[in-house]
């Protein structure tokens, strides 16, 4: 029962001059510094911890726009509410195309070669899918305080749930036992999450808003320091509400969804960018390459500096590195895989044209692009994913790779959108197996140095001495990541972003209290209804969490007044692992069933077979398929020996072996590869 539009669309413009009235004059910094009668911060010196936070998080123009539009249509609902002959009427209400930010679908021509950049137009029904800046799905009813928007405040008995940071402290303290994954297998992780996930910010104009301590605002979901806490230096760990969005494209009025700002699909989208913009500021537009700088007194390519307002201390001339996506230089390690994959994108443009001298910048590109991406995607589900969730969870839900022929079973009625419960909690498995410390090693991958986390974020100053990214690089290869459990490393748990600046209000973070708070902002339900919905049964008490060891049951008792109430990311971190697999049975159902839609519902998937403009000859796919992360590393760095599977760490059953030895993709298989007619005008080419 929709209501008439123009009656609709009235009250919509009345609800937007209300919100406009409310919060129209909190535009810009300015004038939030001046609403809280703060003093601005010096601009010289290190940044604090809260502004290194901030710079890893995205606002944009676009998220904003969504965001109000979003709030718009919640007043107009309350506005229609208090209508006196609708209150008795059930109606349904969705915003007019005018105030619906997703009325305007792109159009695609059907079907393009190339996956589009900002990611739209893979789903021959419905061309936003997949789209950067959209919403997430949920795969379970949402859990707002208020049912809409409110982040989850009280458990089941009423009472006020557990300060997130106390959670922290009792179930999340720190404590690193070696895993069975190599730390490049971690940061790899750290690397494909920043290339399907990355929530906007509510914010004004292109930067998330400051949050306070003291202020109450609505953006703001702060987690204050509870007492005998190391943090009793600062009063909270101030942070800022992810931006809301309506959940479907209708812009029917559901609860409150967030916004993904990057593409959804594996498309190295944190390399290419997620916008055209972006992605042309990165093109060399000479032979089909990247922007690509020389560091003097290092081997190799390196990404282009970037001057951005990103790292710890831009004053001097070391500075941070620039991608397709605003956390590339969040740490070093994770510049220096970015690193590996810009080199390899420049040596199969260059291979490329030896083989087809004839072809153009746009030629090169574009096909070096879909050969990386398919590069990327074969180590992902041939080499790293059956190390989480292990064999039988590959076998049961689709994900070996088909030997030798197509894949034939890509589905458009698969939704590949990254859901809240993977991104919000089960791929944030991830910061549980991060390390303390890190080592540089040599191209034989002998240890020669080694430096903490904390170093090498957001400041990168190693990148530019002693041997810099690559032996950086190579010393993720050798290390192990920490074991899946719900310690973190004290660099996370208790230090993230600090950096001693004084007259802030964070000194640090503590990353694991910030997932349980992002948990209650995005609306997840409690653990207990991630089980159910797994297929694991649902406990009645804190004892029928047998998938948990005993120990860390107490402590849940202790910290939790009911079961009902505990938190997904907490919850899913305390299981043990499932045999064979490094994440526990819930947090590995959820990631198996992503990377099964993923792959289900992307057309350009690399071994889909279904379309003959899209596909890989069978000759050139078999190729892609020799390939392995250790043969790209070989490739890429100055490396004589590495391990097989460098996803593992060096071992009996995973032995260094010399680089000679590993197989090579045949680029020759793309010599006259079939190109799109493109129409030429006045020189360039459209
Ligand atoms: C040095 C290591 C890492 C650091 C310092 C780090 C830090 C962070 C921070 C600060 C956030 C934003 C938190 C928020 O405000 O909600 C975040 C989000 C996230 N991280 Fe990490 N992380 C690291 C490694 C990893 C790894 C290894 C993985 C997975 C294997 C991972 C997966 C994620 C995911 C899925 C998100 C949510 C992304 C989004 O939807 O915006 N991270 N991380």
């Amino acid at each position: 029962n929709y209501l008439p539009d123009s009656y609709v669309e009235n009250v919509f413009y009345q609800a937007a001059r209300e919100y406009q009235t409310q919060n129209g004059q909190m535009t810009n910094d300015e004038s939030i510094y001046k609403h809280y009668g703060l003093r601005k911060k010096r601009q010289n010196g290190p940044k604090d911890a809260s502004s290194l936070h901030a710079s890893v998080l995205r606002t944009t123009p676009e998220t904003q726009k969504i965001h109000e539009s979003f709030k718009i249509a919640l007043k107009a609902s309350n506005m229609l509410k208090q209508n006196s002959t609708l209150k008795k009427t059930t109606i349904k209400l969705r915003a007019p195309p005018k105030f619906c930010p997703f009325a305007f679908e792109p159009s695609c021509s059907d079907p393009e070669k190339y996956r589009k950049i900002d990611g739209s137009c893979n789903n021959p029904g419905n061309s936003l899918l997949g789209k950067s800046t959209t919403p997430f799905k949920r795969l379970l009813r949402t859990a707002y305080e208020d049912s809409i928007q409110e982040p989850r405040r009280r458990g089941e008995m009423g009472d006020l749930l557990p300060n997130p940071r106390e959670i922290a402290l009792k179930i999340h303290d720190p404590l690193e036992n070696p895993a069975k994954i190599s730390h490049f297998g971690v940061i790899f992780g750290q690397f494909i999450d920043h290339d399907f996930a990355l929530s906007a910010s509510t914010g004004f104009g292109s930067s998330p808003i400051k949050c306070f301590c003291f202020s109450n605002s609505e953006d703001c979901v702060n987690i204050p320091t509870p007492e005998d806490d190391i943090f009793n230096d600062q009063r909270c760990q101030v942070l800022t509400r992810s931006a809301a969005s309506f959940d479907k494209f209708d812009c029917s009025l559901g609860a409150r969804e967030q916004l993904n700002t990057v593409t959804h699909w594996l498309d190295l989208s944190h390399q290419y960018g997620s916008d055209d913009f972006t992605a042309n500021n990165l093109r060399s537009f000479i032979d089909g390459k990247l922007k690509t700088i020389r560091i003097g007194g290092m081997e190799g390519e390196f990404m282009p500096n970037t001057r951005t307002g990103t790292c710890v201390d831009e004053t001097n001339e070391e500075l941070c590195f620039e991608a397709g996506d605003s956390r590339t230089s969040q740490n070093l390690a994770l510049v220096s895989i970015h690193t590996i994959w810009v080199r390899e994108h420049n040596r199969v443009a260059l291979a490329l044209k030896e083989i087809n001298p004839q072809w153009t910048d746009e030629d090169l590109f574009q096909e070096a692009r879909r050969i990386v991406i398919a590069e990327y995607q074969n180590v992902i589900y041939k080499e790293w994913l059956p190390n989480l969730i292990g064999e039988d969870f590959m076998n049961l839900h689709g994900l070996k790779l088909s030997n030798k022929k197509f894949f034939m079973g890509y589905d458009p009625d698969t939704n590949p959108h990254l859901s809240a419960e993977f991104s919000t909690a089960a791929f944030r498995f991830g910061h549980t197996l991060v390390r303390s410390t890190l080592t540089k090693t040599d191209n034989e991958l002998r240890p020669f140095s080694n430096f903490t986390l904390g170093s090498i974020m957001l400041r990168p100053t190693e990148a530019y001495t002693n041997g810099g990214l690559d032996s950086i690089c190579r010393g993720l290869l050798t290390d192990p990541g920490t074991s899946f459990d719900s310690h973190f490393t004290d660099e996370l748990q208790n230090h993230l972003f600090e950096t001693g600046a004084f007259d802030v209000q964070t000194r640090r973070f503590s990353l694991s209290s910030i997932n349980i708070m992002r948990g209650r902002d995005h609306g997840l339900p409690p653990y207990n209804d991630f089980r159910k919905f797994v297929g694991l049964s649902e406990a009645k008490t804190f004892d029928e969490l047998t998938e948990i060891p005993e120990n860390l049951r107490e402590l849940l008792k202790n910290v939790y007044s009911s079961v009902n109430d505990i938190d997904a990311f907490t919850g899913g971190t305390c299981e043990n692992s499932r045999p064979g697999a490094l994440l526990g049975p819930t947090f590995a159902d959820i990631v198996a069933r992503q990377f099964k839609d993923l792959k289900f519902g992307d057309r350009y998937y690399y071994e889909n077979g279904n379309n003959d403009t899209i596909r890989f000859t069978l000759k050139q796919l078999n190729q892609i398929r020799r390939g392995s992360m250790s043969r790209i590393l070989c490739d890429n760095l100055d490396l004589k020996f590495i391990q097989k599977n460098a996803f593992l760490p060096p071992s009996k059953e995973n032995t260094i072996v010399s680089c000679a030895s590993l197989k090579k993709v045949n680029l020759k298989r793309w010599k006259d590869e079939p190109l799109p007619q493109r129409q030429f005008f006045n020189n360039f080419f459209f």
